[in-house]
């Protein structure tokens, strides 16, 4: 487990990291959202014994990263924010070199040097120089400096930030599979990602925790939580009207280009029975209906800028 409490940076009068607090167990992967400047890759270099923090701790399985840092350190895997590597050194011989910093010799580095070859799929460009790689590939190389020594917490700092859509696709799946015995903490500012690979997302403003919750969670708090976009097969002129009407609408919004409907419901209420009963009794063939679980962007918003303003 590991075990953050209180976690403080301040740099000169500023506060960047704010009494942050959470505990993350193995097999989650947890989420670190918060807009530009929130203290993510602050709070991410804390973590994994790169910043000394002012105050407060992080222990992992019970030890401290600050008294206890080499230890601590030989059982992370930490990805810094862009993936800094050695751009003018060949891929084999970089990860080959990170082993042995990591303390792997022999037949034990050729294996696992294999293992995260594989895993991360970077086979055809172990003999290519760094500078020469795509985004994509040094990204990959990146994760598998990660990954070598077979780490019990991998904490990656926006893993899949200038991505194209496979590779972010690729990266996430990895993830998840890595997940399944290890902590993961993933920093990103992109809301899908955390939908799609995070068990829980934490989000900052200004330094401090404002939700820590599953996405699913979080996503119910959004006012489109149970909103519906309709659109019926004929154009009804009484339509507008009697959706407007319907007990428990909080408001109605048009989407011109679609000529459809969203229905947006009052906090706790569920739209779909009245409107069914609706269309059924007016005879109106349905195009398409579409409930929505929630928006995480708009929980974002008003969690982050509440917190600004
Ligand atoms: N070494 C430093 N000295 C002074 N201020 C710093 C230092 N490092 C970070 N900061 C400030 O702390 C705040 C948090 O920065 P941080 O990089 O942690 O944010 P972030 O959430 O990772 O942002 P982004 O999404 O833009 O990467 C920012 O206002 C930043 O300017």
């Amino acid at each position: 487990m590991i075990d953050i409490q209180q976690l403080t940076k301040r740099f000169g009068g500023f506060t960047a990291v704010d009494n942050v607090t959470f505990t993350v167990e193995p097999g989650e992967v947890l989420g670190f959202l918060g807009p530009n400047g929130a203290g993510k890759s602050t709070t991410m270099k804390m973590l994994s014994g790169f910043l000394e923090p002012s105050s407060g701790s992080v222990r992992l399985f019970g030890r401290d990263i600050v008294r206890d840092r080499i230890a601590v350190q030989q059982q992370l895997g930490y990805l810094p924010e862009g993936a800094p590597a050695y751009e003018d050194m060949r891929v084999d011989a970089y990860l080959k070199f990170i082993a042995e910093m990591r303390g792997l010799r022999g037949d034990a580095l050729r294996k696992q040097l294999q293992h995260v070859v594989d895993l991360v799929d970077i086979g055809e460009v172990l003999t290519q120089r760094i500078q020469t790689l795509s985004k994509g590939f040094k990204r990959r190389v990146g994760l598998a400096q990660t990954l070598i020594h077979d780490p019990q917490v991998l904490i990656l700092d926006e893993p899949t930030d200038g991505l194209d859509p496979n590779q972010k696709q690729q990266v996430r799946q990895l993830i998840t599979n890595l997940s399944t015995d290890k902590i993961v903490i993933i920093s990103t500012h992109i809301l899908e990602e955390v939908s799609a690979v995070c068990s829980r997302a934490v989000i900052i403003a200004g330094g401090k925790v404002v939700a820590d919750s599953q996405p699913q969670e979080l996503e119910r708090r959004s006012r489109y939580h149970g909103a519906i976009t309709l659109r019926l097969q004929q154009p009804q002129p009484q339509l507008e009207a009697a959706l407007t009407a319907l007990p428990g609408v909080a408001a109605l919004e048009t989407v011109q280009t679609e000529q459809s409907y969203l229905l947006l419901p009052e906090r706790g209420t569920t739209l779909y029975p009245a409107l069914h009963a609706l269309l059924q009794q007016q005879g109106w063939a349905v195009d398409s209906l579409h409930m929505e679980r929630g928006r995480l962007d708009d929980v974002f918003q008003q969690l982050t800028q509440q917190e600004v303003a």
